[in-house]
């Protein structure tokens, strides 16, 4: 049967209707970084947000701008949860309407050090599901997606988890955070010694929890794990890691929750289940907690 071009330009429609989004995202998040390399060459003025350590630049802003004015653009009645934005006082809701949750510099810390590893991080959820995902390491320039039903790629190679299943052959990352109550601070440090001496092979953390996702989608490491993360750091990233065969939980083994900031993502369950009876859990404001 002949098919004519419309009715291809309506099939493809049918087949993916947020592929349009998805390729609008990848092509974003590529000149975001393009804008991010280049201010590694200059020096960064640093402000502070909530605290000493918790960092924002001009380039933050910046690039989530950018890519906010470019999907405003082409998608108008989108919704975003930006961290800029949420930053200057714009509420963190995940609403039913299709929604981009942009990280624009994930690892700012790192990019105000020149600690090689700062990635652009977009997810996009429709009806509070999460429908596509796209991080690019932006110093390593590599591109990671991942779509609903589709797998997840870096650079078009398809990604695929580790199938590691002992823990004692496993490599796991995680972050320290930028909480500095030590009450909080001994609980991530003795969660850290417990995992350690399971043993495990090694312990590790980027300083991004986009990229952190991305290397176990990549089968790098076997697990990341964070209480204090933000839906921002890990919205692409809970994509590209179940599309590469990958789970979500919560810390306490429970369905994993986007807006909860605690999440174990794994290669498979057997890691999850074991790391999760090593955590001290603290608590974590929700990201859509109602603000007084
Ligand atoms: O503020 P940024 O640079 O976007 O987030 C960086 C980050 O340190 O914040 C999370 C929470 O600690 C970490 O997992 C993540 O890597
Ligand atoms: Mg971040």
């Amino acid at each position: 049967m002949a098919v004519n071009s419309d009715t291809n330009k309506y099939l493809g429609k049918m087949e993916d209707p947020w592929k349009e989004a998805m390729d609008h995202a990848v092509a974003v998040a590529r000149k975001a970084g393009a804008v991010i390399r280049d201010a590694l060459q200059n020096e960064v003025k640093i402000m502070c947000k909530s605290s000493s350590v918790d960092l924002v630049t001009k380039t933050d802003q910046k690039v989530e701008n950018l890519i906010i004015a470019s999907v405003k653009e082409k998608f108008p009645t989108h919704s975003f949860i930006g961290e800029e934005s949420v930053a200057a006082g714009q509420p963190c809701i995940l609403s039913d309407n299709p929604t981009w949750i942009i990280d624009p510099v994930d690892g700012t810390t790192n990019f105000v050090h020149g600690f090689p590893f700062v990635a652009v991080s977009i997810g996009f959820a429709v009806k509070k599901e999460l429908e596509f995902g796209v991080v690019y390491s932006c110093v390593e320039d590599k591109m990671y997606t991942g779509r609903k039903g589709k797998g997840a790629y870096c650079d078009g190679e398809k990604l695929q988890v580790s199938d590691q299943t002992d823990i004692r052959k496993s490599m796991i990352i995680s972050e320290l955070g930028s909480n500095r109550d030590p009450e909080t601070v001994s609980k991530i440090f003795s969660t850290m010694q417990k995992i350690l001496c399971i043993p495990v092979h090694g312990l590790r953390g980027s300083g991004t929890a986009a990229t952190n996702m991305c290397l176990v989608a990549s089968g790098a490491v076997e697990a990341f794990f964070e209480i204090g993360i933000h839906c921002w750091d890990i919205a692409a990233g809970a994509v590209i890691v179940t599309e590469a065969g990958g789970v979500l939980l919560d810390v306490d083994g429970g369905p994993f929750d986007l807006m909860s900031r605690r999440m174990v993502s794994a290669n498979n369950k057997t890691i999850a289940d074991r790391i999760i009876k090593e955590i001290d859990i603290f608590p974590a404001e929700r990201d859509d907690a109602v603000k007084k």
